[in-house]
């Protein structure tokens, strides 16, 4: 964020002050090469006013571990940081990182006080970017020429759009027959990547304990739509009211994001298979829901 140039001002709070205070220091000393700004760790009474609150606090997976194994622990840590958001009227954005993204999105919708558009997760901006990266390389061509979206949870039953998947309007099988490939490399590289994108998480955190360069520019890319009130459509996770038959739970679908936060949600073109999958992922993160109290 602070490469970014998007911010004037950028306050960082970890239960373990110091922390706070030694990344703070090590951030600030790259702006004199890079953009001036204002970095500095401090309280909740410093977040009141901002423009975006990123919520990164919690455990991480350790190898092995899903995203749904963190629950537990990072609803507990969620809940205190929630209870200092609610006896501060925020007025900017929060956006949620933690992890499970879906749920703690969810959880922060419910709890932390503030409008639902103007709270929502980062769900799988990061995953569809890894899509289109891996089918960029595939293809040999700018993957910012691949449109392409994963829908769902941040997780394990994420789904891959592929009925709607195109490069600048070319349909993905019309773009692998200009490559020389046919039908069944366009059916294995559905495979092949739908399964690399969905362990991508778990391969980085084997090598090398934790991923945070692909989050660090997904965050900086929804901090722009937001700050440039871009309206850029992005899959961001929100909680659902009925679009896809689906309510009461928070997951990720493209949705228009700007200054007022989620403006609403884009309806994606889904094939029936996709759709099902859809329901069978919100399904997953609503059993893992159960007996949380999302004060509701
Ligand atoms: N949504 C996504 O795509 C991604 C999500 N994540 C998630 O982000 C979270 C953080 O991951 P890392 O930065 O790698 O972990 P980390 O362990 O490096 O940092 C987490 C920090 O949270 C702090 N913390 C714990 N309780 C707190 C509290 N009550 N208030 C303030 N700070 C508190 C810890 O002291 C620690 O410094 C994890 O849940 C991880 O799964 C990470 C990468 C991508
Ligand atoms: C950790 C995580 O959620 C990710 O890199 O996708």
């Amino acid at each position: 964020l602070m490469q970014s140039g998007l911010f004037t001002e950028m306050v960082l709070l970890d239960v373990v002050q110091e922390k706070a205070e030694g990344e703070a220091m090590d951030i600030m000393h790259g702006t004199a090469l890079m953009n001036p700004m204002r970095i500095y760790a401090g309280t909740y009474d410093d977040i009141a006013d901002a423009a975006v609150i990123v919520v990164t606090a919690g455990a991480a997976q350790k190898p092995g571990e899903t995203r749904l194994d963190l629950i537990h622990k990072n609803i507990s840590i969620l809940g205190s940081i929630m209870a200092e958001i609610r006896k501060r009227s925020c007025q900017g954005i929060m956006l949620v990182v933690s992890n499970p993204v879906d749920i703690l999105t969810y959880y922060a919708a419910k709890t932390s006080g503030m409008p639902e558009n103007r709270v929502f997760g980062s769900g799988t901006v990061l995953d569809t970017a890894r899509l289109r990266t891996l089918l960029g390389t595939k293809l040999d061509v700018d993957s910012r020429s691949i449109h392409a979206v994963i829908v769902g949870e941040h997780g394990d039953s994420e789904i891959v759009c592929w009925s709607n998947a195109n490069v600048s309007g070319v349909p993905l099988a019309d773009f692998f027959a200009l490559r020389g490939m046919g039908d069944q490399d366009l059916t294995a590289a559905e495979k092949e990547i739908g399964d690399d994108v969905k362990n991508s998480a778990y391969q980085i955190i084997q090598k090398k304990r934790a991923t945070y360069y692909g989050i660090a520019m997904s965050v900086r890319r929804i901090c722009s739509a937001i700050v440039k009130d871009e309206k850029s459509v992005l899959p961001v996770s929100t909680v659902m009211h009925g679009a896809y038959g689906i309510s009461d739970c928070a997951l990720s679908t493209p949705a228009i994001v700007g200054r007022n936060g989620v403006e609403g949600l884009v309806p994606v073109t889904m094939s029936e298979k996709e759709r099902e999958e859809l329901l069978s992922s919100a399904k997953v993160l609503k059993q893992n829901m159960e007996g949380i109290d999302f004060g509701c």
